[in-house]
């Protein structure tokens, strides 16, 4: 695992040294279901890894859980090579519905980050302060409206917030998005409100919407 260098040893680390910690066994109330490598993305592996802050943050978000939930992280730190993959997939998805350039930036950037190898303009993912995940009891994966990656009006944060009329299950997804966001945003964490799955700590999104400085740039493996 590559960390920058502390050399001298009378400084603690800074945030930007925290290195990458694998999420596998860190908590009982944590799974991690590295969704990337099940679904063959170039440049992704069997596990999941955040900054060593950011995962403290996490436990603490799944210990706010009623008794029997848990937190299950589809992806953390994510390399170049799936980024620009996830990329290129929903770029051609949208090619299908014949939008102007302009159209067609705005849509995509809604969803996904730009791919970059530059660690001081990092997309959210590149700096191991992002996370995407979901929420299950003992046996199944809770119902949150929508899969995860499925970029439609549904996933948005609040689309079941805004809706009149809510069923019975309905009104199930709204509980359980509210849940997942206040664990979250309770431990630290800041919302994305086109994706209920999406969380940052630490980086630059985590820094504009709480006006804290940047805590962590880009970082590889
Ligand atoms: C692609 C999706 N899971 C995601 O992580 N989107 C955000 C915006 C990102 O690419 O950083
Ligand atoms: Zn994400």
């Amino acid at each position: 695992m590559s960390e920058v260098p502390n050399l001298d040893p009378s400084t603690p680390p800074t945030p930007q040294q925290e290195p990458l910690v694998s999420l596998t066994g860190v908590s009982p109330r944590i799974d991690v279901y590295p969704f990337y490598y099940h679904n063959h993305l170039p440049g992704s592996v069997n596990d999941s890894f955040l900054r060593k802050g950011t995962v403290e943050k996490l436990i603490n978000a799944a210990e706010q859980l009623p008794p029997g939930l848990k937190l299950v992280v589809l992806d953390g730190w994510r390399s170049y090579e799936t980024q620009l993959a996830i990329y290129e997939t929903i770029k051609k998805d949208l090619e299908t519905q014949h939008l102007t350039p302009e159209e067609m930036q705005i849509e995509i950037s809604k969803y996904v980050a730009i791919p970059t190898r530059d660690l001081m303009k990092p997309s959210p993912h590149l700096t191991g302060g992002a996370v995407d995940l979901t929420l299950a009891n003992e046996q199944v994966w809770l119902n949150m409206g929508t899969g995860f990656d499925d970029f439609t009006e549904k996933a948005q944060l609040e689309w079941y917030e805004r809706k009149t009329n809510l069923s019975h299950e309905e009104e199930t997804i709204r509980d359980n998005r509210r849940l997942l966001r206040q664990v979250m945003e309770t431990a630290g964490f800041v919302s994305n409100s086109e994706e209920w799955w999406h969380f940052d700590y630490g980086n630059r999104r985590w820094a504009n919407a709480t006006g804290r400085p940047i805590l962590y740039y880009g970082i590889e493996r």
